[in-house]
């Protein structure tokens, strides 16, 4: 069992409060994503989990075992933590397999430890595999791979002390976009087939949403909202954290049991939403945009069209001067600058207090 459950925990350096009441609680075997703006306090949360930081209060537990309350603050060896870091931190001279190795290593040293370690080279090309990494790797020096393969070898050498709880510093922030996207694939399958709970920090928030079961969002050292990946995304807690999963569709809408009215008509809104004079968010894939109709209500003229690929960001002035909208379409048969289009909105939006 490795579930963990961090409690209340706090961690200042000096007068500065970087960590504020921290909760979260993974459950075995799943992975949560802890994504923030630089400087809000992750990598500080996965040092104090990792045992290179002690809080000032607060409790962790990881399975039956309590790592830090109190005065308890079992040393890192002694967590069962692994830990892969931004850059890989492989060793330079050593090779792929050596890399791998001394994750296995047992504090022997010299001959006792070169023995321990041929016999150990079956185990290395497990974990090659479990990287999907081919055993020819083994004897290539760190600087002989890309940098996709030396963060799957930092992951096997993390894998190697069988960990009951992996940490994921920015693992794939220094790579490039399709590097990025298949070497985070390979490494959420490698840590679910292993069953292991894995923590991923990162401040890209694609990244946390298609990588955990569970995603944070930091603010400050505080978390805003922490839930499964389209809970936040679709019903953010609040506008900031709205704004940090994605594009955001803002317009005011006058709300009243639980339906919006804005410049777009009528919408369903979240349960309990707040009544008067508010802010109303949808996502642009919310709204779509069919060209043609010139005299609905509810229509706009395109004013800017942004490629990106698969689709296109339009951007478009509503009538009667109500506002400016975003909306999302795939990039074939998109409108065009200057077109007339009719707006519908899907699902339900989301309403906040007007600040
Ligand atoms: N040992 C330390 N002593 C003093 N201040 C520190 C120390 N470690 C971190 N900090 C400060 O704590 C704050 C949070 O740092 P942390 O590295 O946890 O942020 P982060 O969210 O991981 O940022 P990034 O995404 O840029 O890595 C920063 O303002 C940082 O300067």
């Amino acid at each position: 069992m490795s579930r963990l459950v961090i409690s209340g925990v706090s961690k200042s350096f000096g007068a500065t409060r970087v960590l504020d009441h921290i909760d979260l609680d993974v459950p075995d075997g799943t992975a949560a994503a802890v994504v923030g703006a630089s400087g809000c306090g992750k990598t500080t949360l996965l040092r104090v989990i990792a045992g290179f930081e002690a809080p000032d209060t607060g409790s962790v537990q990881l399975g039956t075992e309590t790592v830090v309350r109190d005065n308890v603050c079992l040393p890192p060896q002694r967590r069962r933590i692994g830990y892969v870091a931004q850059d890989g931190a492989l060793f330079p001279h050593l090779s792929v397999a050596d890399n791998i190795a001394y994750g296995l290593d047992t504090g022997l040293r010299g001959a006792a430890a070169r023995l321990r370690r041929h016999r150990d080279r079956d185990r290395v090309t497990e974990l090659l595999a479990m990287v999907s990494l081919d055993p020819g790797f083994a004897d290539r020096l760190p600087h002989q791979l890309s940098g996709g393969q030396q963060q799957r070898v930092a992951l096997a050498r993390a894998l190697a002390r069988k960990p009951a709880l992996m940490l994921l510093d920015e693992p794939f922030s220094a790579l490039d976009t399709g590097l990025r996207a298949t070497t985070r694939q390979a490494v959420a399958e490698t840590l679910r087939a292993a069953g292991m709970t894995s923590i991923l920090v990162t401040h890209d928030q694609e990244e946390a949403l298609s990588f955990a079961e569970q995603v944070a969002v930091m603010r400050d050292g505080r978390f805003t909202q922490v839930g499964p990946p389209q809970h936040v995304y679709h019903h953010p807690a609040d506008l900031f954290t709205a704004h940090f999963l994605g594009d955001c569709v803002l317009l005011d809408a006058l709300c009243e049991a639980d339906i919006a009215k804005s410049a777009l008509g009528p919408v369903p809104v979240q349960q309990h939403a707040p009544t008067g004079q508010t802010t109303l968010m949808l996502r642009p894939e919310q709204l779509t945009a069919q060209v043609g109709t010139t005299d609905h209500p509810h229509s706009g003229t395109v004013t800017e069209v942004d490629f990106r690929g698969p689709d296109v960001i339009l951007t478009i002035d509503l009538a009667e001067g109500a506002g400016t909208v975003k909306v999302r379409r795939t990039g074939t048969q998109a409108p065009a600058r200057g077109d007339r289009v009719r707006l519908t909105i899907q699902g339900t939006a989301m309403a906040y207090e007007k600040s």
